[in-house]
Order: C-alpha cells, then sequence, then structure tokens
C-alpha cells in the first residue's frame, strides 16, 4: 500500500498571496474589516449540490483509501467531553491516543506502529492535567474546550481566565467558543475584540475559534463568523462543539474552507480546518478529506492544517483498517473505545 506520507505530498504553495508567494508562521490576524466579508453571498443550493456529489464523483480504493484513513488517524483530535469524564477515562484515551490503531492492523499496512499517532487530545480544562501526564514524552498535544464551551454564556474575564488556567495546566491548543449573539446580531466589531481578547489570553497555545454553525442561522453569517475569526488571529476554524443539535455539515464546512481560502489569498496566512461533532464513520473521513483537497490541495491534509473533532470516530477507521488488512470485520465491539 501507499505510506502515510502519500497524501501529505506537498503540491506546492496553494494559498499564494496577492504578490503571489505563501508565507509561513502563525496568523497575527489584523483589524476588522467588513469588506472582506460584507456584501459576500453563498448559494445554499449550489454548496449543497456540490457536497451531495462530493463522493460520487471521486472514489477512494483500496491501498489509496487506507492511506487517506491513515492520515484521518493522524488528523483526529480523539475527544471526550462529557459531564461524567473522569482521570480515568482520560488516561484510557490517551493511550488510545499513544497506539490509535492496534499494532498488527498498522504491521499489515507496512507502517511503523511506533510512528502512528493522533493529531490531539482534547478535554474540558480541569481533565488538562490528567491528559499532560498521560501523555508525556510523546509529542501529542493536549488541546481544552474554554470559554464556557459549549454556549460561552459566561462573562469574558471569566471565560479569559479559564483559558489562561488551561494554558498554565498544559494545554497547547485551545478550542474556544465565540458567542452566538454576537454573531447573529452582525456585531462583528463585538465579535473581533472578544475573539482577539481570548487569542491574547491563548499566549503561545493556539487557539481553535468553535462558530458553532448550527446556531448562525445562515451560509452568510457562517463566512462572515469565519472571516472575523480570522481577523482576529484564530490558527483554526471549527464549525462546532459536538453539542449543537445540528453539527458538523459538509456545506458547512465548504462555506468556511471558502472563507478560509479568500482570507490566505488576502493575507498569505494558512488558517487550519476543524469538522467537529457528530462524525462516526470512516466514510466522513474520507469525505472531508476530498473537500479539503479539492478545495486547498494536499497541503492541507496534514495535522498542522487540518483536524477532525470527534469521540467516536477512530473505532470505524479501525474496523476499516482491519478489513484491508485481513479481509475481514471484526465484530465493532472489538473497536468500540473512540
Ligand atoms: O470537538 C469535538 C466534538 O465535541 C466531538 O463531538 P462528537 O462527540 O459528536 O464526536
Amino acid at each position: 500500500m501507499k505510506t502515510q506520507t502519500d497524501v501529505q505530498t506537498s503540491e506546492g504553495a496553494l494559498v499564494p498571496t496577492a504578490a503571489g508567494h505563501a508565507e509561513a508562521g502563525r496568523n497575527p490576524g489584523m483589524s476588522l474589516d467588513v469588506a472582506m466579508f460584507e456584501g459576500h453571498r453563498v448559494n445554499r443550493s449550489a454548496a449543497e449540490r456540490r457536497c451531495a456529489t462530493l463522493t460520487s464523483r471521486r472514489s477512494v480504493k483500496k491501498a489509496h483509501q487506507a492511506a487517506w484513513l491513515v492520515n484521518a488517524v493522524r488528523c483526529v483530535d480523539l475527544t471526550t467531553l462529557a459531564g461524567d469524564d473522569t482521570g480515568a477515562r482520560v488516561q484510557r484515551l490517551c493511550a488510545k491516543a499513544r497506539q490509535p490503531i492496534a499494532p498488527h492492523i498498522v504491521q499489515g499496512l507496512g507502517l511503523d506502529p511506533e510512528g502512528l499517532r493522533v493529531g490531539a487530545v482534547c478535554v474540558y480544562p480541569t481533565m488538562v492535567p490528567h491528559a499532560v501526564r498521560a501523555l508525556e514524552g510523546t509529542g501529542i498535544p493536549v488541546a481544552s474546550v474554554a470559554t464556557g464551551f459549549p454556549a460561552g454564556l459566561m462573562p469574558l474575564h471569566l471565560r479569559l481566565e479559564e483559558i489562561r488556567w488551561a494554558v498554565a495546566q498544559g494545554a497547547g491548543e485551545i478550542d474556544i467558543v465565540i458567542s452566538r449573539e454576537l454573531a447573529l446580531t452582525h456585531n462583528w466589531q463585538g465579535l473581533h475584540d472578544e475573539i482577539a481578547a481570548m487569542r491574547e489570553a491563548c499566549g503561545e497555545a493556539h487557539m481553535k475559534a468553535i462558530l458553532a454553525t448550527g446556531e448562525l442561522e445562515t451560509l452568510n453569517t457562517v463566512y462572515a463568523a469565519s472571516m472575523v475569526a480570522m481577523q482576529a488571529g484564530a490558527d483554526f476554524i471549527k464549525t462546532s462543539t459536538g453539542k449543537e443539535s445540528v453539527n458538523a455539515t459538509l456545506p458547512v464546512s465548504l462555506t468556511m474552507l471558502r472563507a478560509l481560502r479568500d482570507y490566505g489569498m488576502s493575507t498569505g496566512h494558512r488558517i487550519g480546518f476543524k469538522p467537529a461533532g457528530g462524525m462516526k464513520q470512516a466514510k466522513e473521513a474520507l469525505a472531508w478529506q476530498i473537500l479539503m483537497k479539492e478545495e486547498l490541495g494536499r497541503d492541507w491534509l496534514n495535522p498542522d492544517l487540518f483536524r477532525f473533532g470527534a469521540s467516536s470516530m477512530l473505532g470505524d477507521i479501525e474496523r476499516q483498517l482491519e478489513h484491508y488488512v485481513t479481509g475481514r470485520y471484526a465484530d465493532s465491539s472489538r473497536h468500540a473505545l473512540a
């Protein structure tokens, strides 16, 4: 089969600046510029049509499919965000993060079992110390949700303090939630200022801005909120908390990717994308990677620029990879975790 690096291979700079070159480095953000999104209209039915045919126009089979699934593993933010989370559950999740696919499957794929890791482990702030201890020496970052996740309805100074606390505990990535009210009332300056303050509170920790798109009503608002989050310095934009009634969808993702591409064209900065919530099947991992590749190119198919936020997708990916290696499906209970 092809190795995991096959789907990482660069096809060159994919987000050229106006001057024709791509810049490396973290997005520093900029002042609010409404001209970059006001008046932008998203054609919902065109977006839905494009996404409906995504996987039928391009099918990924056999060794290619296995390589894409291995790449999906590398991009998973393995997540537990439940009210009954415990240190023991987080430790089990971290053990899975260290060895996301059973060694006999990884060996069957011709890969080094020690070399396959997930993108990050994502937990609530009070679980960060457990995850940091369990992942010590692995290089796997701990991500923490913060800012009153999932609703975000807390005074701003407490939301900022929560970020600082999680970072002090060792979180290297912070998944913030935006104030939906500010987006729904088109208070773009207010939204920009809040997110910029969150980015400052993150310090060196990378910030993923969760838009909670299922609560933003229109794709035009999704586009505008994406742009405001990037202008405020987001390193990633993320669809959902996993707690909305509608979480990651392909048309919403397409809208966010177009905003991300437009922001890159204007500023030269590459922003990451994280669909999250409700993703459970390997075929979803393929569909989103196809979307990323078609919209942004292969450069985005790596954990620096792309993550899946998922608590229960890894099990099906492992099952499909086992089928590829052995020709048989194991009972799904054997891959129950994550
Ligand atoms: O950020 C990740 C999401 O909360 C995970 O959602 P999920 O439990 O539906 O996979």
